[in-house]
């Protein structure tokens, strides 16, 4: 397939960091890029593109840019091409509507992606084929897991969780990190405590038969370290909320975005 991706940034890099494996062809549109990967053609602007057509155009750019840039790409995806869109909330409604009726599939990746652990969620708008919809799942098959959903509120609810996800992970594992390094360790120290323990307890955790809440009680001894511990994390349930705060309100912007 020849594949146009429109943006190249932070996850449009991750996620072609993955598809240059693949069998498909890549071409770049972006004004703000300096080279392009091995092998991939990279243009700053759409007149570079010629009458070159595509099978599959990547919206990787902000969804507030969408209405404004997309409608210059219509002519450029073939007549049996889709719109593959990684934008966050923007509706395969809104995007049919600036992309001239065009199939569209939405993802929602995670920046993972780009060392192959990425988690991605999927849903196929109307008019998808049954190839397009299998090209585009093994497309983000290169960058991770794929969950097929089955309609759009469910991918704004990936978005809130997983999508948005490692920015909460980052953030835990900074208060973590600095958190140790004020009880006395260097910084090489707290990283290799603390990353070393958060990867540890979550491979443990996906290995294991046992629940979240089972594991959880096989590190605290009664009236040991770790009960104390988690009584200061969590005995007012104030992290469990927080965390459901957070979740919903990605959420709410993702409905924001539609
Ligand atoms: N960063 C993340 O972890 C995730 C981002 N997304 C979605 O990916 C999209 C891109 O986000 P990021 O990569 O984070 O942003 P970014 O700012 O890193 O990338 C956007 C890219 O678009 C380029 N661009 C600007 N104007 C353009 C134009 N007219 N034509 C072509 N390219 C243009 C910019 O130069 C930039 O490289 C957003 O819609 C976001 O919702 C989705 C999942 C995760
Ligand atoms: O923050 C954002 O809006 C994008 C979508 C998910 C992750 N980054």
């Amino acid at each position: 397939m020849n594949i146009l991706l429109i943006g190249c940034g932070k996850m449009g890099g991750a996620l072609l960091s993955r598809w240059v494996e693949g069998s498909d062809r890549f071409t770049i549109v972006d004004p703000g890029l300096g080279e392009a990967p091995n092998g991939v053609q990279l243009v700053t602007d759409r007149a570079a593109l010629g009458d070159e057509m595509f099978d599959v155009a990547v919206v990787a750019i902000k969804p507030q840019m969408i209405d404004q840039v997309l409608p210059d790409y219509v002519a450029h995806i073939a007549d049996d091409g889709y719109a593959l869109s990684i934008a966050a909330g923007c509706s395969i409604d809104r995007l049919m509507r600036v992309l001239g009726g065009k199939p569209v599939i939405r993802v929602m990746p995670n920046l993972p992606a780009a060392i192959g652990e990425g988690v991605s969620g999927l849903v196929a708008g109307s008019g998808v084929t049954p190839a397009q919809q299998d090209h585009a799942r093994a497309l983000m098959a290169l960058a991770g897991t794929v969950v097929v959903v089955d309609d759009e509120d469910k991918l704004d609810r990936v978005t809130a969780v997983a999508g948005s996800g490692p920015g909460y992970v980052f953030e835990i594992a900074r208060a973590y990190v600095a958190a140790a390094v004020d009880l006395g360790f260097t910084l090489d120290e707290a990283r290799a405590l603390a990353l070393g323990t958060m990867a540890g307890g979550v491979a443990m955790a996906r290995k294991s038969d046992q629940s979240l809440e089972e594991l959880r009680n096989s590190v605290t001894s009664k009236h040991g370290t770790t009960e104390a511990g988690l009584q200061a994390l969590n005995g007012d349930d104030l992290l469990s909320r927080r965390l459901r705060d957070t979740v919903g309100t990605a959420y709410a912007r993702a409905v924001e975005l539609r």
